[in-house]
C-alpha cells in the first residue's frame, strides 16, 4: 500500500469510528468518565493538508454459503477445537485400545495363543530348543485343559453334593452348639438360637444384595468401560497425534525393549521385519537384558536367521532415528557371540555432557610408568576410565583439522613425560607451541612447517634408526632407557616434495667432499628418506623401546602410507569425513566390527577417539572402542610438564640437529651437560648422538675422553662411574685462548 492511501484509509475509518461513537451517545444515558480525544481529523497545524481520499470501492456482498465454509474453516483450525478433539479421540482410543489388551490377555490366558508366539519366536530366531521346549509346555497346557472340562462334565452333582452335606453339617452343629448352651443355662428353648442367629444374618445378606444390586448393575459398565481406559491410558494406546504434546514428543524416551523391537522391525530389511512379525510381541525374545552402560544403555540383539549384522550396521541412522536419537548417539557392534549386534544407546544428550578434567591436572601426585601403567586417557562410553598402554607400542593417531589430534596425542606424552626414564624426541611439523611443555623434558624438539625443519626431522627420525641398530647390536640382556620419536602433522613429512640438503662435508679447499644426496625427504618411495626410517622403526623399535609416534591430519594414500599406518600398534582416530578415511585410520577389521569415526560430528565431537589395535582393553570380540579424552589445555600441560621437569635433571632441549658439519666439541659436551652439575660420560654421549647423529654417532668413551684431553674437565671417576663435570666444562670454555666458544645450537 502507499502513503498517501495508507493515510486516506486511516482518515476514512476514523471517520467512521466518529460517526459510531456520537451515534452511541446519543443513544445511551451513561456518561463516560474517559476523556475523549478529539473525533475531528483537521489537519494538524504546520502540517500540510492530507491529499483527499480517493472514491472507496464498492464493496461486494459475500454470499452465505462462503461465509458458513469460512467459519467452518476457522472453527475446526481453531486451536481450542483441535485440543478438544484430541482429547475425544485420545480417551476414546484409550477405551477401544484397553478392551483390545484385555480381550487379547484373556485369550492369551485361555488359549495356547501364547505358547505358539514363542515357538514362532524360537523357530525364527533358530532356537530349535527353545521352541521344543515350548512346544511342551504347551502339550502340559492342553492336557490340563482337557481336564479341566472333563472335571466340569461331573461338577453339577458334586455341587449338589457338597451343598447338601455342607447345609447338614452346618446345620447339625449350630443345633449341637445350641444344645450345649440350653445344657448350660438349663432353658430348652436356647437350642435354636444358634441356628435361628444364622438364618437371620442370611436374611439381612439378601435384603442388602438386593439394595445393593441396583445401583451396581447399573455402574457395572461403568467400572468395566473405566477399567478398561485406564489399561489403555497407562499404555498410550491412541493415535500419536491425538496424544498430549509432551507424550508426542519421543524425544530421548527411555530404551524399552519394545522400543528396541519396533526400531528393529521399522529398520527397512524385510527378513527382519517378517521374522519380528512372525514372532509377535514376543519380538523381544531376541534381545538380551538391556543394562546401564555408562551415560546410556547396552543390549545384545541376536539377529533371526536370514539378516545379517551388517546390513544393522548399515542403518545405524535409522535405527538411531527409530530409537528417537541421534546418530551419534547410537553404536552398533558385533560382539563375538554368532549373528548378534550389541547396541550401545546413549541417554538423549548425555555424549554433549563434558567429561571431568584428566587425572593428570587433578591429582598432582600422578606419575608415568612406561613399561608397569596406564595412560589415563579419558572415558569409555560406558563412563569408566579409559586407561592405555603405551608399553613397546608404535602409535598413529589421526582425524580432521582442529579436532584436538594434538591435545589428545599430548596428553598421553605428558602422562609418559612423568616417567622419568623415557626420552623424547619431538618433532612438531605445525610449530605453532603446541608442544613448547616439553621444552626442558624432550632432548630433541623441532619446530616448524617447512622444508627445513622437515629435514631435521628427518634427521631426529635417522638418528633413531641408528640408535635402534645400535641397541639391537648391542649384547643381549642390556637394557635401553624407551625412546619416544614423536611427529605431529606427520603428513607434512609425507608430502615433503623436497631433496636431501647438501651437507656435504667441505675439504681444505672449501669443496664438497663425496656425491650429493638425492634422495627425496617425503613420497613413499624406496628412496624416501622420512618412510624409510618410519618403516625400520615400525619393523625392528618395538622390542628395544625405540618407538614412532605420529599424528597426522586428514588421512590420504598419499600423505599417510598404508605400510606406516598398518605398523603402528595403537591406531586413534578422531572425527574423519569418510568411511574410507576411517579404513584407513583404524584397519578394515575394526571399521567391520563396527568403528566409525566418520561418524563423529565434526566440531561438536572434539576429542572423541575410536581406537583400535592394541593398549586399550578390548570387550571380547571387540575390535575398537570409542574414548572421549579429557582435555589439557595449554596452562595444565604446562604445570604437568614442570612437574615431569622436576622429576629428570636439567634435559637441555635441541631445536636443530644437524650432522656432517666441523663442531665445536668442548662447547656440545658443554651444552649437552646443561644444567645438571655433572653427567655420566655414558649420558653424555648419548646427548652428542642425538645433538648430531652425522657426527658423534660412532663417539665412543675413547673419544669423549679424547675431546677432553688436557682442558682440564676430562672424565673423573665418581661412586664407580666416569662423569664429567659441568663447573670444569665451563671452566675449560672460559680459558680458551679463542673467543669462539658458543655452540652453533640451542
Ligand atoms: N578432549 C577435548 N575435549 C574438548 N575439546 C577439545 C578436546 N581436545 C581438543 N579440543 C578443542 O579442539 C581444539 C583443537 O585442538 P587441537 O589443536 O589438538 O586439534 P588438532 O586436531 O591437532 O588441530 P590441527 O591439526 O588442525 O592443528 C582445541 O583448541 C580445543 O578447544
Amino acid at each position: 500500500m502507499t502513503e498517501t492511501t495508507a493515510r486516506a484509509d486511516a482518515g476514512s475509518v476514523h471517520d467512521l469510528g466518529a460517526h459510531r461513537a456520537a451515534r452511541e451517545a446519543a443513544a445511551s444515558p451513561v456518561v463516560s468518565l474517559v476523556k475523549e480525544a478529539p473525533t475531528t481529523v483537521g489537519p494538524v497545524p504546520g502540517t500540510a493538508p492530507a491529499p483527499a481520499a480517493p472514491a472507496a470501492a464498492p464493496l461486494r456482498p459475500v454470499r452465505v454459503w462462503v461465509r458458513g465454509v469460512r467459519a467452518a474453516r476457522v472453527a475446526v483450525t481453531d486451536e481450542r477445537t483441535q485440543a478438544a478433539g484430541r482429547l475425544a479421540v485420545r480417551h476414546g482410543a484409550y477405551v477401544v485400545a484397553g478392551g483390545g489388551i484385555a480381550a487379547r490377555r484373556v485369550w492369551d490366558a485361555r488359549s495356547t495363543a501364547r505358547y505358539e508366539r514363542m515357538m514362532r519366536t524360537a523357530e525364527a530366531a533358530g532356537q530349535h530348543e527353545a521352541a521344543a521346549d515350548w512346544e511342551e509346555r504347551a502339550q502340559r497346557f492342553r492336557a490340563a485343559r482337557h481336564q479341566r472340562r472333563m472335571d466340569l462334565l461331573t461338577a453339577p452333582q458334586r455341587a449338589a453334593k457338597g451343598a447338601a452335606v455342607g447345609t447338614a453339617a452346618t446345620a447339625g452343629g449350630l443345633l449341637a452348639l445350641g444344645a450345649a448352651v440350653a445344657l448350660a443355662e438349663g432353658d430348652p428353648a436356647a437350642t435354636l438360637v444358634p441356628l435361628l442367629a444364622t438364618i437371620e444374618a442370611i436374611r439381612w445378606v439378601v435384603v442388602i444384595a438386593m439394595v445393593v444390586w441396583g445401583p451396581a448393575l447399573t455402574a457395572a459398565p461403568w467400572l468395566a468401560l473405566l477399567a478398561l481406559w485406564n489399561l489403555g491410558r497407562r499404555r498410550q494406546a491412541a493415535p500419536a497425534w491425538a496424544l498430549p504434546a509432551h507424550q508426542r514428543s519421543a524425544e530421548g524416551e527411555p530404551i524399552t525393549p519394545s522400543v528396541v523391537v519396533q526400531a528393529l522391525r521399522n529398520l527397512g530389511v524385510a527378513a527382519l521385519r517378517n521374522a519380528i512379525k512372525d514372532m509377535g510381541d514376543a519380538g523381544a525374545g531376541m534381545l538380551g537384558p538391556i543394562v546401564i552402560a555408562g551415560c546410556g544403555v547396552e543390549v545384545d540383539v541376536t539377529l533371526p536367521s536370514g539378516v545379517s549384522t551388517d546390513e544393522v550396521q548399515n542403518r545405524r541412522r535409522k535405527l538411531a532415528e527409530n530409537l528417537t536419537r541421534h546418530e551419534h548417539e547410537v553404536f552398533v557392534t558385533i560382539p563375538e557371540a554368532a549373528r548378534t549386534v550389541r547396541l550401545w544407546i546413549a541417554d538423549s544428550g548425555a555424549l554433549d555432557e563434558p567429561i571431568g578434567p584428566s587425572p593428570l591436572v587433578t591429582d598432582p601426585t600422578a606419575s608415568g610408568d612406561y613399561k608397569g601403567g596406564r595412560a589415563p586417557w579419558g572415558q569409555d562410553l560406558r563412563g569408566d576410565a579409559a586407561l592405555v598402554s603405551l608399553y613397546q607400542r608404535h602409535m598413529l593417531i589421526t582425524g580432521l583439522s582442529n579436532q584436538g589430534k594434538t591435545a589428545s596425542l599430548r596428553a598421553l606424552a605428558l602422562w609418559l613425560a612423568l616417567d622419568p626414564t623415557v626420552e623424547f624426541r619431538i618433532g612438531d611439523l605445525k610449530g605453532v607451541g603446541d608442544w613448547k611443555p616439553f621444552e626442558g623434558i624432550a632432548t630433541v624438539l623441532i619446530e616448524g612447517p617447512t622444508d627445513d625443519h622437515v629435514a631435521q626431522v628427518v634427521d631426529v627420525l635417522e638418528e633413531g634408526v641408528a640408535e635402534m641398530e645400535r641397541r639391537i647390536m648391542a649384547p643381549a640382556g642390556m637394557k635401553f632407557p624407551p625412546l619416544i620419536l614423536l611427529v605431529d602433522e606427520a603428513q607434512v613429512a609425507f608430502m615433503c616434495p623436497a631433496l636431501s640438503q647438501d651437507d656435504r662435508p667441505l675439504d681444505e679447499k672449501g669443496k664438497p667432499i663425496g656425491a650429493v644426496d638425492k634422495r627425496p625427504l617425503g613420497g613413499t618411495k624406496a628412496t624416501s628418506r622420512y618412510f624409510q626410517a618410519a618403516r625400520k622403526i615400525h619393523n625392528q623399535g618395538r622390542a628395544v623401546d625405540v618407538l614412532l609416534w605420529q599424528g597426522t591430519q586428514d588421512p590420504t594414500d598419499q600423505n599417510l602410507p598404508k605400510l606406516v599406518r598398518e605398523g603402528a600398534h595403537i591406531r586413534a582416530s578422531l572425527v574423519l569425513g569418510t568411511e574410507s578415511q576411517a579404513r584407513m585410520a583404524l584397519g578394515d577389521k575394526a571399521v567391520d566390527g563396527g568403528a566409525a569415526p566418520h561418524k563423529l560430528r565434526q566440531g561438536l565431537d572434539k576429542g572423541t577417539v575410536v581406537v583400535a589395535g592394541d593398549g586399550v582393553k578390548l570387550a571380547p570380540g571387540q575390535s575398537a572402542t570409542t574414548i572421549r579424552t579429557h582435555y589439557i589445555n595449554d596452562e595444565e600441560a604446562d604445570q604437568i610438564a614442570e612437574r615431569a621437569k622436576a622429576l629428570r635433571d636439567g634435559v637441555t632441549t635441541l631445536h636443530a640437529v644437524e650432522a656432517g658439519e666441523e663442531r665445536d666439541h668442548l662447547a656440545d659436551i658443554a651444552h649437552v651437560v646443561g644444567d645438571a652439575a655433572k653427567l655420566l660420560t655414558q649420558d653424555v654421549l648419548k646427548r652428542l648422538t642425538a645433538l648430531s647423529g652425522g657426527v658423534y654417532g660412532d663417539w665412543s668413551h675413547v673419544d669423549l675422553k679424547r675431546a677432553l684431553d688436557g682442558t682440564g674437565a676430562e672424565p673423573y671417576k665418581s661412586d664407580g662411574r666416569m662423569n664429567v663435570s659441568r663447573e670444569r666444562l665451563h671452566r675449560a670454555l672460559a680459558n680458551r685462548p679463542e673467543p669462539d666458544s658458543t655452540s652453533a645450537l640451542g
